[in-house]
């Protein structure tokens, strides 16, 4: 390293040194390095990366005859607009949409996308599987879940699932699922805050596995209530699935095969569902067939779960054929896939957001003395009570949204109505926060949050400016389950411990990868059993 030090001393170069030291830029940039989390830079890494791969991409659309959307201008070389979004996100990407309108390009992490507002972006989310797909734009292509799971099983979460999850947890189902949830939660306080002052060191582990308590039970079913592997599995899961994203992202498409032994850490979450729930599905099985036989009902306990047990598929040929136990078991963590992660996030938002805003927090606790006093667990009457806690809920999940997300995969070639066509191949990010708040901008300090301006909407009611669930036929069916699951937790955390940062600090509530992808505050937390 010595040839450094020597480099510096030389009276040019520390002249230019001192010089880019002075620019604003450099400050930003170094600003925003010390800022960044490790999974920050890996995606700007990646994102160089991968533009070298994307260049032949690039150039093959410029030459299709399409009426192309308006390319921002300002990509920078490599970076292209990654660094505008990281460091001042909401009014760059303010600014795109009053300057270009309802659909134009950026280019994000290495690759041109299309990003859609207003009207453009309602369309986007409405859009046909055929046309844009969530499926090829996330599941497939950024999360690669087909490298975890085959075809069959692939087919139950992106088709079956959606069904099962409309018949198994509706709105009208949710009063049976509070004793349920109730459980589930004790059991996770019993065995996550056991001690009379609990830190909490990794706050995103510990909301995912709470929320694997809560759901466990309730989802897949009570005998697995208390199965320490199977809560761990299903909690964990997602974000293993996450960790190999940027892994995926550095290595190109065609060099995948040969990563892929090193990363098959959803493989062992397949083996203990296998283990645990593919003989429980064989036993609920007999039961069913003897039920059957002696024209009784089976009296099995419906969750999901068992809405997948009993789903009946057709072969090529048109017969009804069912999935085999092991082809569920492996299924049930891909409920794990759509509810663990969305439902814990918010649930850390929440607490998050009470913590920086004690009047919230005030008024909270007011309400549930008011509605639910003493220790006896809230029900569901009670919770249709919660005016402040259905609001305060309703604004949590929109300030939550991703500025970019719901990234879909153009099919074919798509025109938008307004004319404007994305090639085929091409990803189309909605912006859910500016179609939550109109702007980016608007409400986004902390001090602004504020639950009146929900207006007593009701918080898993889909609206054009409330879509953290969707629209459209992909809406969220698992919305009824998660906001309950929440709501009770917040309604039971609060009335038995006091809840703050280990540092003290006020944290911030939401905080984005890349500028764009909301996540979980990593700040530690303290819960205080309260005498
Ligand atoms: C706060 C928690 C949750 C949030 C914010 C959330 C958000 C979303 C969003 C935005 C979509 C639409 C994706 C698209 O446009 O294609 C979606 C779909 C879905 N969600 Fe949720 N979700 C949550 C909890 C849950 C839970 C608890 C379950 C299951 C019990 C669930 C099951 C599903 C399923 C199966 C789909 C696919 C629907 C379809 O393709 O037709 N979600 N969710």
């Amino acid at each position: 390293m010595d040839y450094l030090n020597k480099l510096q001393t030389n009276a040019p170069i520390q002249n230019a040194i001192q010089l880019i030291k002075q620019l604003p830029v450099t400050h930003r940039l170094t600003d925003m390095y010390k800022r960044s989390t490790k999974n920050e830079l890996m995606f700007v890494g990646a994102a160089t990366f991968i533009t070298l791969y994307n260049l032949s991409a690039y150039i093959k659309a410029q030459r299709q005859k399409l009426n192309l959307p308006p390319a921002v201008p300002f990509s920078l070389p490599l970076f292209g607009h990654t660094l505008y979004l990281m460091i001042m996100p909401n009014k760059f990407l303010d600014w795109c949409n009053e300057k270009y309108g309802e659909v134009y390009n950026l280019d994000v992490n290495g690759k041109t996308v299309t990003v859609t507002n207003g009207k453009s972006s309602e369309e986007a989310m409405k859009a046909n599987q055929e046309d844009l797909s969530l499926e090829h734009g996330i599941v497939r292509d950024l999360l690669h879940l087909d490298y975890v799971f085959d075809a069959d099983i692939m087919d139950i979460g992106v088709r079956v699932n959606p069904a099962v999850a409309k018949i198994a947890v509706p709105n009208s189902k949710m009063p049976q699922y509070v004793p349920g949830i109730q459980r589930g939660l004790e059991n996770a306080v019993d065995e996550l805050l056991k001690q009379d002052v609990n830190h909490i060191q990794e706050p995103n582990l510990f909301f995912q596995n709470f929320v694997a308590y809560m759901s466990v039970p309730s989802l897949v079913g009570d005998e697995f209530g208390l199965n320490k592997e199977v809560i761990q599995s299903f909690a964990g899961f997602t974000g293993d699935v996450i960790k190999n994203v940027a892994l995926f992202m550095l290595v190109p498409k065609f060099l995948h095969k040969l990563v892929l032994p090193y990363v098959q850490s959803a493989k062992k979450h397949q083996d203990v569902m296998a283990k645990y729930i593919a003989p429980v599905i064989i036993q609920r099985r007999e039961k069913m067939r003897l039920a059957a036989e002696a024209g009784e009902a089976h009296g099995l306990e419906e969750n999901f779960l068992q809405g997948l047990v009993e789903y009946t598929n057709k072969d090529k040929d048109g017969n009804p054929v069912q999935f085999n136990e092991i082809e569920l078991a492996h299924a049930v963590l891909l409920v794990a896939f759509a509810s663990v992660h969305t439902t814990s996030m918010n649930l850390s938002f929440s607490l998050y957001w009470l913590i920086a805003r004690p009047d919230l927090m005030a008024k909270l606790l007011q309400e549930i003395e008011e509605v639910c006093p003493g220790s006896s667990p809230i029900t569901h009457a009670e919770l249709g009570q919660m005016k402040f806690l259905n609001n305060f809920m309703r604004e949590v999940l929109r300030q939550g949204s991703d500025r970019l997300a719901n990234g879909k995969k153009a099919m074919r070639d798509y025109t938008f109505a307004n004319g404007y066509q994305v090639p085929k191949g091409r990803i189309v990010e909605s912006s859910l926060r500016q179609l939550n708040f109109g702007n980016n901008v608007i409400r986004s300090e902390v001090d602004e949050m504020d639950p009146d301006m929900s207006m007593n909407r009701i918080s898993t009611t889909p609206a054009r400016d409330f879509v953290s669930f969707g629209m459209g036929k992909h809406l969220c069916p698992g919305r009824f389950f998660a906001v309950q699951e929440i709501q009770m937790s917040l309604v039971y955390l609060l009335k038995n411990f006091e809840i703050k940062t280990a540092s003290g600090k006020r944290p911030e509530p939401v905080t984005r990868i890349a500028g764009t992808i909301a996540t979980n505050c990593e700040e530690p937390l303290v819960f205080i059993a309260k005498k």
